[in-house]
């Protein structure tokens, strides 16, 4: 990329993180790379507790003067990268904006990861990839492997074939350092319908899933760190985790938070959804961040504005 250099900071003053945060292997018994969850930890505490979308839906390539096809799609998501890459947390690109230009898509998607990877940024692909255990092997070799092309740090899943089908996942993670976020309380409306029901053992669907992310996380626990199995946790929920009798303090999961921005969630909403776990939140926003661009120092002022935000709501 010859686009500007990744150093500086955003509005908020947070700095840019240097590249290469994989390594120490020998502290944690992970061939080449601290777990997922402690990078994690790390990584909000260096730029505070903001994921970016990239989400290069049509209207925003038009807005941004691209051509929607992969070109645009290749420009938007570098320019991206490049403004505020080194100075969020994690970066979030959806898949789907990628799948919809076929192969030149994943093509881009593949390059935006490797761009991620080269300005230091931890990438999660939101993906939300679920089947039948044998079928989630395939996909963890997709996804959570160090030679696989379409590689990132972490990949959002669905546990709606069960969370014991995420098995191949959750192995494939662990074995290289990398984490999943769980749906476990998505931001859309339609998500209560199936999360909020009862399940045969009396407790809801989504506290199933979150006893599952918090067994999962159980040795990251006792070590005292945060766990590398997270939940995605809508910031526009309201009190559905308290009413559902879920303790998301207690999953000990990092909790990826949509809705921040344009599904309307903002301080107060990450404040009344999280409580106790707001240490573990990371509130994620797409739309909210890149409406402000194509030009770089705005995109960085909205994802600066953004992060100061969430850090007032979470980390207070
Ligand atoms: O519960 C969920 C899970 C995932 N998402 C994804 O996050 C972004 C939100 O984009 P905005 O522009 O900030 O609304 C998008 O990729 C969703 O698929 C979510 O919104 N809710």
């Amino acid at each position: 990329m010859s686009r500007e250099p990744s150093t500086g900071t955003i509005a908020s003053g947070a700095p840019a993180r240097p590249a290469g945060s994989r390594g120490e292997a020998e502290e944690t018994g992970f061939p080449g790379t601290l777990p997922f969850g402690a990078r994690l930890g790390a990584a909000m505490d260096d730029h505070g507790p903001l994921c970016v979308g990239i989400d290069p839906h049509a209207a925003l390539l038009a807005a941004w003067g691209l051509t929607d096809d992969a070109a645009g799609l290749r420009e938007f998501s570098l320019r991206v990268v490049e403004a505020i890459g080194a100075r969020v947390a994690a970066v979030k690109p959806q898949s789907a904006f990628f799948e919809r230009h076929g192969s030149a898509g994943i093509a881009v998607l593949e390059e935006t990861l490797a761009a991620l990877r080269e300005v230091g940024a931890l990438s999660i692909l939101d993906v939300k990839r679920g089947d039948i255990g044998s079928t989630m092997g395939g996909y963890a070799q997709a996804y959570l492997v160090d030679a696989a092309p379409l590689a990132a740090d972490a990949i959002t899943v669905s546990p709606y074939l069960g969370y014991g089908s995420l098995t191949p996942a959750l192995e494939a993670a662990s074995a290289s350092g990398r984490g999943l976020f769980v749906l476990g309380l998505t931001s859309n409306p339609e998500g209560a319908t199936v999360q909020h029901a009862t399940a045969s053992s009396g407790r809801a669907v989504a506290a199933m899933i979150a006893d599952g992310a918090a067994a999962s996380n159980a040795a990251a626990r006792a070590a005292g760190t945060l766990g590398s199995i997270g939940l995605v946790v809508g910031a526009t929920i309201g009190d559905a985790a308290r009413d559902l009798g879920i303790d998301l303090a207690a999953t000990n999961a990092p909790l990826l938070a949509p809705g921040v921005g344009a599904q309307g969630a903002g301080e107060a909403e990450l404040a009344r959804v999280f409580g106790a776990a707001r240490a573990q939140v990371l509130a994620s926003t797409s739309r909210g961040v890149l409406g402000a661009g194509p030009d770089p120092e705005a995109l960085r002022g909205a994802a600066g504005r953004a992060a100061l935000e969430a850090g007032r709501a979470l980390r207070r």
